[in-house]
């Protein structure tokens, strides 16, 4: 299948060779942008004089030591000079971030943040206009200006202003301008002890003090009884994090049952008859003291109240906020009013964590996750039985475990179930994860008895929204929507390379987000080696150096995070003062959901975005990474429907049917899925396995351990031996002597534990039992192959989107809405709204080239110099947008000179040629 690619013959292609560093198009036009150097970012974040406390690992940073954070002086430091650029493209970029009484001098006298939108930003003026008008109004946020006396006194001003007028100063670190920390109750006892024990660190908790984790801070009080078998295993110093890359340990603390419980409930006795009293009548009023007396709020956000009153009254809703709006205490509250069990599906298991520890201290909460150890599923199993735990948070994929579903009785009911990030129900969304589908309230309610449901998004479309709440029957009359965007974000656009941006102020809690991992690896490093502490951040990290790098955030150890998509969802941190997207979004829901960790604190925090043509082209590639044809997809269906194991549990190992398919796991899924629920039943998904089974026996022979025992006698009937072991596939055994997949583990497990066996599982594998053969597999194919294909049309829209509105931003919004400079509120803030508002299903324009004088012949001679290899062409538009798929890896195909060569122009249109060469070439017989 695979040619050597050496051999390819570049030296006769059409075009000239590439660039070893970037692929030279023959039809690039002059203003295509290249991305951003790193150096871009060192002059954006400019370094602190800062020392920082926790030393970084050499490997990772090569920063030297820094030194502490300078008190802010009314007179400006004098500009650094620019660090060198390691990328020479562009010497030097937009802004810089100084600290306060940088911004202060630096600012223009007419300020950059000018009257951006009515009502929030268009008040916000220069400092001394502000002061002269005596902060007229109530919800300014003060500008530092230019009428400066000192610094701290300054700085004094400006905080008791706050104070008084209740307003919030920009997001600055450095100087005084901090807020008085929130007066929060404490709690004399905590009647929470079912407790996830996170960052336990020597007998302490990281986030000691922290009325957030306040359970945490308690929790040297508490007798925990810890996982001995994994901490046994560790030094004391081991011990820090116990969030294992292959197993979350959940802690639970060691008192019993229900009778603790309700003795904790008890001792908080003014609690509990406010939650009686809500309980009778849940009016406004009952409500905002229980509000006062769980998290001492003074009020709920706009859309709270709504929806809690709304879930009290057993109305399933649909509450879209912006991020950080406050959508966990929607279902938070319900929690402790209602009488059975709240069940939160999440999609991630970091966002589980982190809402886990989020909870108020009144509420027990646990969650189950792929990640423990089965004692540990066991024993959350069990509190959630006993009624302990009162929020469960689970993955969508828990949905597929009978063993999870079959603890809800009527004497254990779900009161609440909670979406959350509720557009990954939806295809249309920019995040669709295919075993949220089985969140369909008929299937909920069939198997559940679930009557109500919240579903919660920051991000969602019209038409997502309307794939929601059809999904899980939510009328209409329940949606409520406060806005999709926080008013104190204030955002700007630049193209890479344009230095037109407005200075930004010293921040000392930065994100920055790049496209793909090497990225985060180069830009902090480029940003470590010039003094600005950073740590880069993505999947391909062990989940418990991701951790450790968002606590050493949260705890402002390091300034900048320099990440990948992967981080950030869940992440509560209050005072991150900017967000900056070094690559381009690959939707404004995306881009939304990242400029959202920003200043939730409510104070004024930036958010700028980079973005130029070449990544633009790369990420619309990339779109077309998981389409499919549908003579494949034919092919895969008759794998599924007539495998030799049809008749029982069947299995398709996952690596070899992605390559034999070149089809993607994910895609595989997403089909399988679609089989299970979409229109029609055809199967029945089980739990991925592991298929292959390599045994060897160790105390009885074989034949005589077979004579008492029906799975050895069916072993050794249906086993291939090779060097003394028997090899054998599970569903085959399982189906032989008719028990499932998971008695058969279970029954292998038993025979380990007796001595008589030890064995080895491998080839991960999609399990599933055929419910109904489909009539017409070429029908179901097309069906399939034009759902899939639209999917992947949404995703391309949703990045031109993306790149309409940058672009725009950039050229055409000045006159029109009035913005400033690289200020882009009100248009970008527009253009967001109205993507939101609209059906996503209409044309947006894009860059793409049409075509190229060069396609046709490029492709001939490609096919020429890999006549050996066979083609679909699918596959040539990948090889020549630089896309890998699992039949066609990149660690061949990257070495031909065609490789990328064409990302500019639409992968469609290189499909199309691709199917008139291979035309040609093979004679069309035999396409
Ligand atoms: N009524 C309120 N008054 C003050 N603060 C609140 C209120 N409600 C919630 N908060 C705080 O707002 C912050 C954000 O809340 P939360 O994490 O629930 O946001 P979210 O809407 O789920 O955001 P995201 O979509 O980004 O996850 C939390 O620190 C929370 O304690």
């Amino acid at each position: 299948m695979e040619s050597d690619s050496d051999s390819d013959g570049s030296h006769i292609s059409a075009t000239p060779p590439r660039d070893s560093k970037r692929s030279p198009s023959p039809f690039r036009q002059p203003s295509f942008q290249p991305p951003p150097p790193p150096s871009a970012l060192s002059n954006l974040i400019s370094s602190h004089k800062s020392k920082p406390k926790h030393k970084l690992k050499p490997s990772s940073c090569h920063s030297k030591p820094q030194k502490p954070i300078a008190k802010p002086t009314a007179k400006p430091p004098s500009p650094k000079p620019s660090p060198p650029s390691p990328c020479a493209l562009i010497p030097n970029l937009p802004f810089h971030i100084c600290r306060p009484s940088d911004q202060i001098a630096s600012l223009p006298t007419d300020g950059f943040v000018q009257p951006l939108r009515a009502g929030y930003f268009s008040r916000l003026a220069s400092f001394s206009k502000i002061r002269k008008s005596s902060l007229d109004f109530e919800d300014d946020y003060p500008l530092p200006g230019v009428e400066v006396k000192s610094e701290s006194a300054d700085a004094e001003v400006t905080v008791k202003d706050v104070k008084k007028k209740k307003i919030q100063p920009p997001n600055l670190i450095g100087g005084q301008m901090t807020l008085p920390p929130v007066k929060l109750r404490k709690y004399g006892n905590d009647s929470n002890f079912v407790r996830l024990n996170l960052n336990f660190k020597k007998g302490k908790f990281a986030n000691k003090g922290k009325r957030k984790n306040s359970y945490a801070a308690n929790s040297s009080r508490r007798s925990y009884r810890y996982n001995k078998r994994k901490l046994n295993a560790k030094s004391e110093g081991e011990t820090e994090s116990i969030f294992e890359e292959d197993g979350l340990v959940t802690e639970f603390t060691q008192r019993n049952g229900k009778e603790e419980l309700g003795r904790g409930k008890l001792e908080d006795q003014s609690t509990m008859e406010m939650v009686l009293a809500v309980k009778e009548d849940p009016c406004d009023e009952n409500l905002g003291k229980l509000l006062k007396e769980m998290y001492g709020y003074n009020s709920f956000r706009e859309g709270q109240l709504e929806a809690i009153k709304m879930v009290l009254d057993k109305k399933s809703v649909m509450l879209v906020l912006p991020t950080g709006a406050g959508k966990s205490l929607c279902y938070q509250m319900p929690a402790v009013l209602l009488p059975g069990i709240t069940l939160v599906v999440s999609p991630l298991l970091a966002l589980m964590i982190d809402q886990l520890k989020q909870l108020p201290p009144m509420i027990s909460g646990g969650l189950l996750s792929s990640s423990q150890t089965s004692e540990e599923v066991a024993e959350t199993l069990r509190l959630t039985r006993e009624g302990i735990i009162k929020v469960l948070f689970v993955s969508p994929e828990r949905f597929l475990n009978e063993e999870f579903l079959s603890i809800f009785s009527d004497s254990l009911s779900i009161s609440l179930l909670v979406v959350d990030e509720a557009h990954c129900v939806s295809e249309w969304s920019h995040n669709f994860r295919p075993s949220y589908m089985r969140l369909r309230a008929s299937l909920l309610r069939a198997r559940l008895n679930v009557q109500c449901i919240l579903a919660m998004t920051a991000t969602a479309t019209t038409t997502t929204l309307d794939a929601i709440m059809y999904s899980l029957e939510i009328p209409s009359e329940n949606f409520i929507q406060k806005g999709q965007l926080r008013e104190n974000l204030q955002l700007s656009v630049s193209m890479s390379g344009n230095r037109q941006s407005p200075p930004f102020t010293d921040v000392q809690s930065i994100i920055v987000y790049c496209k793909f991992q090497f990225e985060t690896d180069q830009v902090s490093k480029y940003l470590c080696d010039n003094n600005i502490s950073a740590k880069s951040y993505h999947s391909g990290y062990a989940a418990k150096d991701r951790r450790r790098i968002q606590e050493l955030f949260c705890s402002n150890k390091i300034r900048v995070v320099v990440a990948t998509v992967a981080f950030g969802m869940g992440l509560d941190k209050r005072d991150v003062g900017a967000v900056i997207h070094y690559s381009l979004p690959e939707s404004l829901e995306e881009y939304v959901q990242e400029i959202g960790r920003a200043g939730r604190d409510g104070r004024l925090s930036y958010c700028h975005l980079f973005f130029d043509d070449i990544t633009y082209f790369k990420l619309r590639s990339l779109m077309y990474s998981d389409g499919i044809d549908e003579y494949a997809i034919n092919k895969f269906l008759c794998q599924v429907f007539t495998s030799e194991n049809c008749h029982g549990i069947c299995s398709l190992i996952k690596e070899s049917a992605s390559r034999k398919f070149d089809m993607k796991e994910e895609v595989m899924l997403t089909v399988l899925t679609q089989l299970e629920l979409g229109e029609m039943q055809y199967l029945h998904l089980h739990p991925p396995l592991n298929v292959t089974c390599t045994l060897n026996f160790h105390k009885t022979p074989p034949v005589l351990l077979a004579d008492r025992d029906i799975v050895v006698a069916a072993i050794l009937k249906k086993s291939e031996t090779k060097h003394g072991q028997y090899v054998f596939d599970i569903p085959t055994i399982a189906n032989y002597i008719g028990v499932t997949s998971m008695d058969l583990s279970n029954q292998l497990q038993n025979l380990k534990l007796q001595g008589e066996v030890t064995y080895e599982m491998k080839d991960p594998a999609y399990s599933y039992t055929i419910v109904e053969d489909p009539k017409d597999i070429c029908s179901l194919s097309s069906h399939l192959t034009k759902w899939l294909s639209e999917i992947e049309s949404c995703k391309v829209r949703k990045l031109d989107a993306m790149f309409d509105a940058a672009v725009f931003a950039v050229n055409a919004c000045e006159k029109v809405h009035g913005c400033h400079g690289a200020q882009h509120t009100p248009c970008l803030e527009k253009k967001i709204l109205n993507y939101f508002m609209e059906n996503d299903d209409g044309e947006v324009p894009n860059k793409m080239c049409q075509s190229s004088r060069f396609l046709r012949a490029d492709i001939k001679v490609f096919l020429q110099s890999n006549s050996q290899a066979k083609f679909t062409p699918r596959a040539i538009a990948r090889i020549l947008h630089g896309i890998a798929s699992p039949a066609y890896p990149s660690t061949t195909w990257s070495k031909t000179h065609f490789w990328g060569r064409y990302t500019e122009i639409d992968f469609q249109v290189v499909m199309e040629a691709a199917k008139a060469e291979l035309m040609n070439f093979v004679g069309k017989d035999a396409l």
